[in-house]
């Protein structure tokens, strides 16, 4: 049904309702599609009775005292126009300005430094870009919401600071619908101060005017359906408030974006038949949508009955719009299909009386990075659909041929109809089906990642100076296993064996700000939230358990600050470790990334990729036995966020830990914020050196020992400036030795060698070192000639000792001999291997054959991950057409609890396939 506008009071723009005929039969308002037809303002009637508004080419206008004198500030054609849009948007004020990135602008010039904004996570490439610029230019907090739930903005709205709220519903182009007026109404109620702003794009006046529903400034980029058809840039603000519409006018005035004549003429002449052209492409775009649903495609549609947002859209809007969104399941799949199409033309924005087919990941939304799309769950391989005003059968068949010709669809024989491709896509389908039941999704997620050595610039680090670390083939564990009871809990295995839990309603929720999905964690840590955790949920620890509440504060505060209002799920997490803990191999570093993985898995705000389809005769796919099967956007994810909890165990951590721990292999790791060039860069030649790690078994505190240097840094400023400067000498040396292919073998070991004496000197300076570690460098010195420095944090721990490769092997057995007589515990390793692991949770990679329970008395050895299982060999049983989810496996947390610690790592390999970054 056409919509009625409905008539803002105190209206400054008449409309040409007519006058009742008589008393006794009222006429009724115009409606919508007559408004947009009539273009009529009986304030500024043509002198020569000219049925189309004429354009005033003029940038001056002469006489004293005039409306108008000059075209900045106003022009008859725009104000024409103007007055329409106010009366087709139940508005008193409309603008016209030079494009919809201008009417944001405009708006967002109302903001002053120290305001904040709270805007949606699914919003249009350039208006991130235009908020993000603002951020980091006018000093504006940003917090990025996922405002289909009006509950998920109530953390963030603040009486006096929350200054703004951007909305758009539908969002383009996941299509996601906000709920305007609640969110209006409750925004209101707790900040009265904050401006409602709702982009309107997608909808245009027509289908939704959120001026009804409580928003106080509305704008639309008039390029897309208020024109139609992409002949003009255009952009247009209305509002009810005279304040705000003051303030706007000024800015447009001042900055000069005002429309230009010809394109004010030329919108208002689109305008006129605009709710003609929604009617058309709307009943099309309803049937692509049914069309792609049909196939069996994931549709992002509110004209869908599948669709989440569907009643509350009904509610707010008059129809469903002419844009949508499927996904395909595979990249180069969609690819294909956009790059396939003849009708439906391959561009950027919408809104046009011709269809368009575009994939916004490389495309509209390409400025937001790649960490961020992913973080808010913006899939690459979607394809959004704008639909024109073409005939329906001609955009079908088209679309049709284009799924036919990239292999998406396939004609079943038996019910004679389209349907789905199932081999290439029957894992993304059972992925859907996952992602569509999150509610009763039960994966248990088991993570893993490494310990590091520091070969060199510890401490140094902290500093602004270069560090080469390398992975250590021994590793922290964690499994977030889901549970029904509404408890969260915890159990550090190799703390005390420390258990407790929590019920999740009970945490102090009061006290976090939760970060939104891509927003930067702030660079301090909350410390209300850290006093809120210290004084309730682990406030019945004693000064005894202080390793315990380290590792348990550091959870809880990733899983609050992580958390959404709407799902805080409840699930234990267990952590074991083959690392000695707090001995200076980064076993708080292993242990921060798999909280902070699992967190963000049990969170949803990361997710892994469907695996790719077997390789087919068109396309070799090479398996890298797991390895890069975490991209790097999960990874930085991850890594920013184990940084974090780094800060909570560590206090001042230079994030190199962290880093090896995510990243695996050898890094050159700079921390950011000195004068040098800041970053990491992988490190070649490592793996092949023999190194023995001694752990010296005194105990110490990284936190204090990092402190400690800290404080001589401050105290003895040349001392120390001076060490910082030999170490990154050291650092440099040792990667330039490293680095080059043709220095011989023998020179490479002599030359790290002496650089391991030298920079242990300059740790004993520093006051890193301990008697312990000065016995064990003496026993490795004398009578066998091996150089030996502390590694990490000192003062305790381990030891490093490189072992060259004609060290004879009858002599190492004697040094270990010796050592272990000193009581001390030497261990062998390798180094470089992979960084963070998560056990794939494709049912395909997982081992059915796995027995949980069995007492297992192999000694840890990792075996190499499996062959992947032919397409259609799969073993993997089949229940309704899916894969077995991996949530009908038996749950691990027994058995992994239960495995002795030796026989872990070669337990943890064989439950299945184990993807890695
Ligand atoms: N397996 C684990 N389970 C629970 N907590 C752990 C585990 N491993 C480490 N932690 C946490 O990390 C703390 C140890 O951090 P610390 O920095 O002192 O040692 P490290 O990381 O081994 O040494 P370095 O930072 O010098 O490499 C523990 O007190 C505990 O809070
Ligand atoms: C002591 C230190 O340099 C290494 C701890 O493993 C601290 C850090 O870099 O975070």
């Amino acid at each position: 049904m056409a919509p009625t506008i409905n008539l803002a009071k105190n209206a400054v723009h008449d409309l040409p309702t007519p006058e009742p005929e008589s008393p006794f039969r009222s006429r009724k308002p115009y409606r919508f599609s007559t408004l947009c037809a009539t273009i009529d303002n009986p304030d500024m009637k043509d002198q020569y009775g000219s049925s189309s508004v004429p354009i005033y080419q003029s940038s001056t206008f002469k006489g004293v005292g005039n409306q108008f004198d000059y075209s900045r500030s106003g022009n008859p054609t725009r104000s024409h126009l103007e007055h329409h849009i106010a009366k087709i948007s139940s508005a008193t004020h409309a603008f016209a300005v030079s494009s919809g990135m201008a009417a944001l602008d405009v708006i967002l010039r109302l903001l002053k430094p120290g305001d904040e904004v709270i805007a949606g996570d699914d919003l249009y490439g350039g208006t991130n870009r235009l908020l993000a610029y603002i951020r980091t230019h006018v000093g504006v907090t940003v917090h990025h919401v996922d405002t289909t739930d009006p509950t998920s903005l109530h953390a963030f709205i603040h009486p006096t600071k929350t200054a703004m709220v951007l909305l758009e519903s539908p969002t383009n182009p996941l299509l996601k619908i906000a709920d305007l007026a609640t969110i209006s109404r409750d925004v209101k109620e707790r900040a009265p101060g904050a401006i409602i702003v709702v982009d309107n794009t997608m909808m245009s006046p027509y289908l939704q005017r959120p001026l009804e529903h409580g928003a106080d400034v509305v704008y639309d980029s008039a390029t897309k359906y208020l024109s139609g058809h992409h002949d003009l840039m255009a952009g247009v603000v209305t509002c009810n408030r005279d304040d705000v519409a003051k303030q706007i006018a000024f800015t447009i005035n001042a900055v000069g974006n005002a429309l230009t004549p010809i394109d004010s003429f030329l919108l208002l002449r689109g305008i006129k038949t605009l709710a003609l052209r929604i009617d058309r492409q709307q009943a099309t775009a309803q049937l692509v949508a049914e069309y792609l649903y049909g196939l069996g495609f994931h549709v992002n549609y509110p004209g869908l009955d599948s669709h989440p947002g569907r009643d509350i859209h009904t509610r707010i809007a008059d129809g469903n719009g002419a844009v949508l969104s499927f996904e395909t399941g595979n990249k180069e799949l969609s690819e294909k299909i956009v790059g396939g199409t003849r009708l439906w033309g391959i561009s950027v924005s919408f809104g046009c009386v011709n269809s368009l087919i575009s994939m916004p990941c490389v495309m509209s939304h390409a400025s937001i990075d790649a960490a961020t799309r992913a973080a808010r769950g913006l899939p690459e391989d979607l394809i959004r659909l704008c639909v024109g005003i073409e005939d329906s059968h001609d955009l079908v068949d088209d679309l049709e041929n284009s799924l036919l010709e990239a292999g998406a669809i396939e004609l079943n024989a038996a019910q004679n109809k389209y349907v789905r491709i199932p081999d290439s896509n029957s894992l993304t389908q059972t992925v859907h089906r996952l992602d569509e039941d999150k509610s009763k999704d039960q994966t248990e997620w088991f993570v893993s990642a490494p310990g590091k050595v520091i070969l060199f610039g510890e401490h140094a680090v902290v500093h602004g100076v270069t560090a080469i670390a390398a992975s250590v083939d021994l590793r922290c564990y964690g499994l977030a296993t889901p549970r029904k009871d509404g408890k969260l809990s915890v159990h550090f295995a190799d703390i005390d064996n420390f258990y407790h839990e929590w019920d999740v309603d009970s945490l102090p929720w009061e006290a976090v700000t939760p970060i939104a999905l891509g927003e930067e964690p702030p660079e301090v840590l909350d410390e209300k939230l850290i006093d809120a955790l210290n004084k309730g949920p682990l406030g019945h620890l004693d000064d005894t358990q202080s390793a315990s509440r380290g590792a348990g504060l550091t959870f809880l505060y990733l899983y609050m600050i992580l958390s959404n209002v709407r799902d805080r799920p409840a699930f234990n997490f267990t952590a074991r470790s083959t690392l000695p803990v707090g001995a200076g191999l980064g076993s708080s570093a292993s242990f921060s990334t798999c909280a902070a993985t699992a967190s963000l898995l049990v969170h949803r705000r990361i997710s892994l990729p469907a695996p790719p389809a077997p390789s087919s005769s068109s396309h070799i796919h090479v398996s890298h036995e797991g390895r890069r099967a975490i991209p790097p956007t999960i990874a930085a994810e991850v890594n920013k966020w184990a940084f974090v909890a780094e800060k909570i165990l560590h206090g001042n951590p230079s994030g190199v830990d962290n880093s090896v721990a995510v990243y695996g292999g050898a890094l050159a790791y700079t921390r950011a914020g000195f004068s040098r060039k800041s970053g990491m860069e992988a490190i070649q030649g490592f793996k092949s050196l023999g190194f023995l790690l001694t752990n010296s078994k005194v105990p110490r505190d990284t936190k204090k020992l990092v402190a400690g240097v800290g404080e001589k840094k401050a105290n003895e400023p040349d001392l120390v400036n001076g060490i910082l400067d030999a170490i990154q000498g050291i650092s440099d040396e040792a990667r330039r030795a490293l680095a080059d292919p043709e220095l011989p073998r023998d020179s490479l070991l002599s030359a790290l060698s002496a650089l391991i004496k030298e920079n242990h000197e300059h740790l004993i300076t520093l006051g890193v070192s301990h008697p312990a570690l000065e016995t064990i460098r003496a026993a490795t010195a004398n009578p066998y000639g091996l150089s030996t420095k502390l590694t990490g944090a000192g003062g305790g721990g381990c030891a490093v000792t490189l072992i060259p490769d004609d060290f004879e092997a009858e002599a190492l057995q004697d040094l270990i001999k010796d050592l272990i007589r000193e009581n001390f515990h030497p261990y062998l390793t390798s180094v470089g291997g992979s960084g963070l692991g998560i056990l794939s949770p494709h049912a395909e990679h997982r081992n059915p054959e796995r027995d949980t329970h069995r007492p297992r008395n192999d000694v840890g050895q990792v075996t190499p991950p499996k062959t992947p299982i032919p397409q259609g060999q799969s073993q993997v049983e089949i229940v309704d057409g899916f894969a077995k989810k991996a949530s009908d496996l038996e749950p691990l947390r027994p058995a992994f609890e239960a495995t002795g610690t030796t026989e872990l790592t070669g337990w943890a390999s064989e439950l299945g396939r184990w993807l890695y970054v």
